[in-house]
């Protein structure tokens, strides 16, 4: 496979120069499993693991490798000797990503695992059925915002659903221009709205809580994808099937479809940043209120709630705006919390080695 086969653009390029330089090659992860990983090159799919001075390096969990990352590769042969007809291979350095999915453990920066990178476009995915629910789609793209990918939102089960044009309405008042497409993945309606984001060399991920048809969009997607999965098998001596078991996948239209168990779990976390993005309308009715520490609730001169009583802002976005509000400032205790409980521990450990300092003691 070539490299822009594989997602590689130009923005990589000066990021890899210094490893080009060393004499390593750019390689995509495509299978992380325990600290094993599955990477694709030019010259095939080769398994690997980091090196012992990355390890050494490597400040938290986030600087390791995930699915979709660029790595620096080095081969490697048992006895040492550089060969490239040899399948292992060592990761010596992960290039700045482009967009980032994180799994967080609440209130602990340190335990922050990131569980895709560089993934161009993520479908939000909602049913059309009785999980239609305006407040989870704003979760869901304060989480893409937050990753830096482009959010798509896809409705799927259209075929279940009388109603579409009001949906379609009320999903406008949440989206802010981001691009609604309503589809059937079941019966394979309105797939085509979707090429476009499919272009050879994106990566694409789907998001969507269970049952909304992630895997039977994923399933159509990889339909025809037989002729493509023949070019990457080639690319590999052994002949192994190098895509099945894949996170990330190759589509017959060229599009990489990142999949992976921690992103079918994902949860929507706020940040500051996200909320001011999918929330940009409440945020602005806010600079407007009488009181700059306004809480939107009794004050007088509440722009906020002069627009849901002219019936411009719904009351129930503000509710979630304030809800998520809430969360983000238990998620910064805690992580407040967690950073004092460091700082104690790390005096504690300075006095005990002060206590034994030989020139200390009597
Ligand atoms: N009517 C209808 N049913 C659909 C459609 N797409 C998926 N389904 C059905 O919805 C159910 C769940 O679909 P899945 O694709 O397994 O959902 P998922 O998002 O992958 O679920 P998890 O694996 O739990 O994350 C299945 O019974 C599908 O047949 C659709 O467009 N219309
Ligand atoms: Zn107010």
């Amino acid at each position: 496979m070539t490299l822009p086969a594989l997602g590689w653009s130009d923005r990589f390029v000066p990021h890899f120069s210094p490893y080009r330089a060393a004499g390593y090659v750019p390689a995509r992860v495509v299978q992380e499993h325990r600290g094993r990983y599955q990477v694709y090159c030019e010259t095939g799919e080769y398994s690997g693991e980091v090196s012992g001075k990355f390890r050494h390096l490597a400040t938290s969990p986030r600087s390791f490798p995930a699915v979709g990352d660029w790595v620096a590769l080095a081969f490697a042969s048992p006895d040492g000797i550089a060969s490239s007809s040899d399948r292992h291979a060592i990761i010596h350095a992960v290039l700045p990503r482009q967009s980032e999915f994180v799994r967080k453990a609440a209130g602990s920066k340190t335990e922050e695992q990131v569980i895709a990178a560089n993934v161009d476009t993520v479908f939000l995915m909602t049913g059309l059925d009785h999980d239609f629910n305006l407040r989870r789609v704003e979760r869901y793209l304060m989480l893409a915002w937050d990753s830096g990918a482009r959010p798509v939102i896809v409705l799927n089960k259209a075929d279940l659903c009388p109603n579409l044009g009001d949906r379609l309405a009320e999903l406008e008042e949440v989206a802010f221009g981001v691009p609604i497409v309503a589809i059937s993945a079941l019966h394979g309606e309105g797939i085509d709205a979707l090429v476009s984001y499919l272009q050879p060399g994106y990566t694409v991920a789907l998001l969507g809580s269970s049952g909304v048809g992630k895997s039977t969009l994923t399933n159509s997607l990889l339909a025809h994808a037989a002729q493509a999965t023949q070019a990457v098998r080639a690319d590999d001596s052994r002949g192994r099937h190098t895509t099945t078991g894949r996170s990330l996948c190759l589509l017959s239209s060229g599009a990489l479809l990142l999949d992976t168990p921690g992103m079918r779990e994902l949860q929507p976390w706020a940040t500051e940043d996200s909320l001011s993005q999918t929330f940009e309308d409440v945020e602005a009715l806010a600079t407007q209120c009488r009181f700059r520490d306004c809480r939107h609730e009794q004050e007088p001169g509440c722009a906020v709630q002069g627009a849901i009583a002219s019936g411009t802002l719904d009351p129930k976005r503000l509710a979630s705006y304030q809800k998520l509000q809430g969360e983000l400032a238990y998620l910064e205790r805690r992580q407040d919390q967690q950073a004092q409980l460091a700082e104690k521990q790390r005096w504690k450990q300075i006095h005990k080695q002060l206590r034994n300092h030989p020139k200390l003691r009597q």
